[in-house]
């Protein structure tokens, strides 16, 4: 008979998927900063410690990492305390995850250097039986687009058909096989493995991520930046680049406003990433290297994010790649633009926070200009009387043309360099959403291309006529997303609350 398995609470941590409203390669400077906005579907990683008779007494510990909504996603580990070093030991077709190794290898290597003990004890045989852990990945929905399923089930692609599918649903397909939606998976999944181990494992404590923001007390916020640091760090050593980090970002506090960390603060651990102790150094949050930067951001009351994906598809490296050679080839007319688009953005920026305070100092004012144009088409709106009395609707106005500036340049931008930024399929779209009463922003959020559009609507009437424009449409196929606007970043969640996790610890 086997003796009955020990086993300690799940930690169970959500982290956000992210849509850069506006800042798209400009946010790979420090110069200019981004507007990122984090989305209600989230990556969940959770972590249990589970002692079973029959594990060999040793330094290793055995790890076992599950994706179950993927074939053959499962791969054995072992983490070495004496040595630091994590092996695969196993796994489904002999595949492996970049991501997912690369973030036990520092995050375990980072609990050892903190806390040696916890890990010793996890081995120390309790009746002959030494502990491994069990660690399991979920994603929402909205991370992988659901064509394939709704088609097999014979629904259409809306909102509606999506509404229908099981939570976390099973995808029919392998993590290289998916087809993502741009809400930036590994951001998400890094940013929450990171932080349901150092929570699991003391090194952050479980009040900090419970109501986290981006102005909570200093401890929240050094628990917050250490997930933040080694989750950049970790993203990037799994990626072979240092990116802007603006999805590790989104994951970690939700919407703000971003500017990204000077790459130097990583040199020497991406360097040498063998060596725990300047990944330590280089991570800590008293390291002062990580410069970034992140002020929240409150979407203004009304507004709804709606996401949809395109199913066609851009690759955003090489998008980047082209970007930045003209840029370096023709740096005065790429200046310009730049100058040009940043000042643009941040009229973006602007105006949000002053539609924001507009909604406090009157309500009245906002609430009735806000129902007035989610009736009328946004092309109306300056020329309405109301433009010279209501601070609200002027505000709305200017946000009109201010997007609009924003895909104008985004256009010349990509003409200029040769990258369909916006192309125009995507240009055709967006003027059409535009057209819908209610909707004040339309745009390619991020790198653009044909991966996915957002829009950002008055109300849900607006957001469901926006819907229905997107099911006729002919020219592409547009698929909606559920996801709204969150403003939570990294938080740690009641198991209990979610049986389809803790039902795959049984
Ligand atoms: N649910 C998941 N379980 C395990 N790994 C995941 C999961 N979702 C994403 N990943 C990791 O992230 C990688 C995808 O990263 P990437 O191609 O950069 O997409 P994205 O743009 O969505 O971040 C996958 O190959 C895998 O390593
Ligand atoms: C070009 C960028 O500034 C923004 C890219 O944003 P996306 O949201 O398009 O990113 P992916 O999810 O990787 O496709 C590159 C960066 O900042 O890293």
């Amino acid at each position: 008979m086997p003796s009955p398995s020990a086993k300690t609470p799940i930690t169970l941590v959500s982290a956000p998927g992210k849509v850069l409203v506006v800042g798209g390669y400009l946010v790979l400077d420090r110069a200019h900063s981004g507007l990122v906005v984090g989305t209600d579907a989230c990556l969940y990683a959770a972590v249990q410690t589970e002692s079973k008779a029959g594990l060999a007494a040793g330094s290793k510990i055995p790890i076992f990492v599950h994706s179950p909504q993927f074939e053959s996603a499962w791969w054995k580990y072992t983490f070495d305390f004496e040595s630091n070093l994590l092996s695969q030991e196993e796994s489904a077709d002999n595949g492996t995850n970049g991501f997912v190794q690369v973030v036990l290898q520092a995050t375990l290597g980072l609990v050892n250097q903190y806390e040696p003990a916890r890990l010793r004890q996890l081995l120390s045989s309790k009746e002959s039986k030494a502990s491994g852990l069990k660690i399991v990945l979920l994603a929402d929905n909205d991370f992988y687009s659901q064509r394939e399923t709704l088609e097999k089930m014979g629904l259409d692609l809306s909102s509606e058909s999506l509404k229908k599918l099981p939570s976390m649903c099973k995808t029919g397909t392998t993590l290289r096989g998916v087809h993502k939606t741009g809400l930036g998976s590994s951001a998400a999944m890094v940013t929450s493995l990171v932080g349901s181990l150092l929570s699991h494992f003391g090194i952050v404590s479980q009040d900090d991520l419970m109501n986290s923001s981006a102005s909570s007390s200093e401890k929240t916020q050094r628990s917050l930046k250490l997930i933040h640091n080694v989750a950049q760090y970790t993203h990037c050593l799994a990626q072979g680049k240092v990116g802007s980090g603006f999805d590790v970002s989104a994951a970690v506090y939700g919407s703000h406003v971003y500017r990204r960390f000077s790459p130097a603060v990583l040199d020497s651990a991406m360097a040498e990433h063998g060596d725990i102790s300047e990944i330590k150094k280089a991570v800590s949050p008293k390291n002062p290297g990580w410069d970034s930067q992140v002020v929240p951001v409150s979407i203004p009351p009304r507004f709804i994010l709606r996401l949809a994906d395109v199913d066609a598809g851009s690759n955003t490296p090489s998008m980047v790649r082209s970007i930045l050679q003209w840029k370096k080839s023709d740096p005065e007319r790429a200046t310009a633009i730049w100058d040009s688009l940043d000042k643009a953005n941040n009229r973006i920026r602007d105006l949000w926070a002053a539609l924001v305070d507009a909604s406090v100092a009157d309500g009245a004012d906002y609430n009735s200009a806000v129902d007035w144009c989610a009736k009328n088409k946004s092309s109306v709106w300056k020329s309405a009387p109301e433009v010279a009395t209501s601070t609200t609707h002027r505000l709305l106005a200017e946000l009109v043309d201010g997007i609009l500036n924003v895909r104008a340049l985004q256009r010349l931008l990509g003409e200029n360099a040769q990258v369909p930024i916006e192309p125009a399929e995507q240009t055709r779209l967006l003027d059409a959403c535009m057209e819908v009463p209610g909707v004040c922003m339309a745009a390619v959020p991020g790198a653009g291309g044909y991966d996915a559009i957002f829009c950002v609507t008055l109300g849900q009437e607006a957001s469901a006529a926006v819907a229905d424009m997107w099911a006729k449409w002919t020219e592409m196929s547009v698929g909606p997303l559920l996801a709204n606007q969150a403003s939570s970043g990294v938080r740690i969640l009641d198991p209990e609350q979610f049986s389809n996790v803790t039902s795959l610890f049984n």
